[in-house]
């Protein structure tokens, strides 16, 4: 559905009177099938939605070429464009009109009668539970509402692939869990792509079958969630003492259980580590400790995060800047 090979966008900037280049998609290679729900993940400024904008046809790429649901972005942007929906991150509903209006004009700028659009709209507006907000001007509904109102906007015309920017930023949780939803049964019940992009690791986790990484305009990981959290070396443990003076000797006895190369941290009472099948390794572990009459506070064990991952693939973490 959607094949990118060595996408790249500068952009030209000035900086006082020198002027400078800033790569912010550097060779880019994407692969989406049909049908896949991918998450496309990367800090601020990584370049999330400058290839999305590539991919849409907004922006002409500097260089390389990429095909949208068969056709290519460059020499067939129209083709493009009808066969796609693009939900941007400010969302397309502002005006003043009413919603199930706006919702038919939509339509009818892709071709469609004035029928159809209705009859397509009112589908769309009872599948994501917007019955009843019609005739409502979109600044009258809420934050959660208005975004599943840019969503319908944005499948009016039955595309097959839809790219949603940053769909649920701004939205309490309870708000963001239902748009969660609403974007599964569009995979599952009509069988549309979908290509999201996020800043929320639990968000990608969630929904994506696939989640590519970009960082400084690079891919730097494309897989499943939970095989890229399986590359991860291990869960990591931290545990506290009572007695200060005894956290060299659980250093030492976590040391011996992690990977080579893994450090063991010992930050105040807390000794911190990663190790392999912490489920099997850690009551073995605890019985130690309890011989060398170490007495223990507290411990954690928890499985590897996307941002785990991340900071494992680039040395920071996602949420950096944030
Ligand atoms: N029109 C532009 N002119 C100059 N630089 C730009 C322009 N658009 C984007 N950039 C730069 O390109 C880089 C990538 O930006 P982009 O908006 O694609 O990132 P992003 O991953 O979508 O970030 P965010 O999560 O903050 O939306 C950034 O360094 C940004 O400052």
């Amino acid at each position: 559905m959607i094949r990118a090979r060595g996408l790249v966008q500068t952009f030209k900037s000035r900086q006082g009177r020198e002027k400078t280049e800033v790569r912010a998609v550097d060779g880019v290679d994407l692969d989406v099938a049909e049908g896949e729900i991918v998450g496309f993940l990367g800090p601020n400024g990584a370049g999330k939605t400058t290839t999305l904008r590539m991919l849409t046809t907004l922006l002409r790429p500097t260089a390389g070429e990429a095909t949208v649901a068969g056709y290519d972005v460059a020499t067939q942007s129209k083709d493009v464009r009808r066969a796609i929906g693009y939900v941007s991150q400010s969302g397309a509903t502002g005006s003043v009109a009413r919603a199930g209006d706006e919702v038919i004009d939509h339509g009818m700028l892709y071709g469609m009668s004035q029928a159809e659009a209705r009859q397509r709209g009112q589908e769309l507006f009872s599948q994501f539970e917007l019955d009843g907000m019609w005739t409502r001007q979109p600044k009258t509904l809420s934050g959660g509402q208005r975004r599943r109102l840019d969503i319908v906007m944005g499948l009016i015309h039955v595309p097959r692939l839809v790219f949603l920017d940053e769909p649920t930023t701004g939205l309490d949780p309870q708000a963001r869990a239902n748009l969660w939803t609403h974007i599964s049964n569009l995979r599952d019940q009509r069988g549309t792509t979908v290509f999201i992009t996020t800043h929320y690791l639990d968000e990608a986790d969630a929904l994506s079958d696939r989640i590519i990484v970009i960082d400084h305009g690079k891919i730097v990981a494309a897989d499943t969630p939970e095989n890229l959290k399986s590359q991860v070396a291990g869960d990591s443990v931290d545990l506290e003492v009572a007695d200060i003076a005894q956290a060299p000797v659980v250093a030492k006895a976590l040391d011996a259980l992690t990977e080579d190369g893994d450090r063991v941290v010992v930050d105040g009472r807390h000794v911190r580590g990663r190790i392999r099948r912490a489920g099997t390794a850690v009551p073995g572990l605890l019985r130690d400790l309890t011989q060398a009459d170490v007495e223990l506070n507290s411990i954690e064990v928890r499985r590897p995060t996307l941002d785990d991952v991340f900071l494992a693939l680039t040395g920071r973490s996602l949420r950096e800047g944030e």
